[in-house]
């Protein structure tokens, strides 16, 4: 199938496709199957993390597929048990290897746990080495980006927060795109936790639309200009979840309107501001070495 999805130009220039498959929490065989049947749906971008511990079965599954790694955007990310400048090198090279992968598309920070600094200090320097064609941060909140902005020399590229209609993060949204910061949405679709997509809002968008609730909401993301990263281990649900750029479909800006009152600060996951889960999640890893 041929690719017609979009790409969003990062600040330094590289670009990144607007829709790729999230994996966490695919066990190998679900990742092989879901990865084979991403890349025949047209998808070329993958986001996984050493804390999903399945970034060899991410690697095996690409190899799988034949594709060039040159046509793939591949994402990982740094878990908050690893800080320290030396211990990321350790970590990024251990992803590297995991993945089969001589390069990374973006890594990030996956959480703003205490000591981030240093993290970043290194991801600069596998940057600058070629190592890694982008750096950005993960639920990191305006406040912890001026924080990593008091000794960054390069601003992060990407930020990945939790953002679907009822969490919508108007503020940082603004505040990223004031920053050329591009928004990676994570939980795209709510994380199937927290049924946006039965809303009867949403249903009767799709209704008119004759899509489905997923692609309204998918959609809506894209035309604020997201990066979403949809999970889905279901070969039809991956196909459905790119499938959001022909001609026709567009939602109308009163559509958009509708879908913009359904927010209501509602998360699915940890607030990043939750200090006790930065505390506990530095202890807890799921990296098998
Ligand atoms: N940076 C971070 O801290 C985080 C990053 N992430 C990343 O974001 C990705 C996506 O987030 P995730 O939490 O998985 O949540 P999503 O919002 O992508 O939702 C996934 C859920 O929705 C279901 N689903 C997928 N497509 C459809 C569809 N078309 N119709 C109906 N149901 C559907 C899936 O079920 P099924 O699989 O059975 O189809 C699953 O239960 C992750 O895989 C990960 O890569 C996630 C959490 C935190
Ligand atoms: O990426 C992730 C997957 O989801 C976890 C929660 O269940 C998050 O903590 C983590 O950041």
């Amino acid at each position: 199938m041929a690719t017609n999805i979009p790409y969003i130009e990062l600040a330094n220039g590289v670009t990144i496709p607007q829709v790729g498959l999230g994996v966490f929490r695919m066990d190998d065989q679900q990742v092989l199957d879901s990865v084979k049947w991403a890349i025949e749906s047209g998808y070329r971008h993958i986001d996984t993390a050493s804390f999903y511990d399945n970034e060899e079965a991410v690697g095996k599954a690409i190899k799988a597929t034949g594709i060039d790694r040159k046509y793939l955007f591949v994402t990982s990310k740094v878990w908050n048990d690893v800080r320290g400048y030396d211990e990321t090198i350790t970590q990024f090279n251990k992803s590297l290897q995991k993945l089969n992968m001589d390069y990374l598309d973006l890594y990030l920070i996956h959480w703003p746990a205490a000591g981030f600094e240093e993290n970043w200090r290194a991801m600069e320097d596998l940057y600058k080495q070629g190592k890694i064609r982008a750096i950005g941060v993960s639920n990191f909140k305006s406040h912890h980006i001026e924080q990593l902005m008091k000794s960054a020399t390069i601003a992060p590229m990407v930020d990945q927060i939790e953002t679907h209609p009822y969490l919508q993060e108007n503020d940082l949204h603004k505040y990223l795109k004031e920053h050329h910061i591009v928004h990676e949405s994570w939980s795209p679709l709510g994380g199937g936790i927290n049924k946006v997509i039965d809303n009867p809002v949403i249903k009767e968008i799709a209704e008119n639309h004759q899509k489905s609730p997923a692609q309204i909401v998918l959609r809506w993301h894209i035309q604020r200009g997201e990066v979403i990263i949809p999970k889905s281990t279901h070969e039809s649900r991956i196909k459905e979840n790119i499938d959001l750029f022909d001609y026709h479909f567009r939602l109308s800006s009163d559509e958009m309107e509708q879908i913009a009152k359904l927010d209501c600060d509602k998360r699915v996951g940890a607030d990043p501001d939750d200090e006790e889960f930065l505390k506990k999640s530095t202890t807890f890893s799921t990296q098998n070495d």
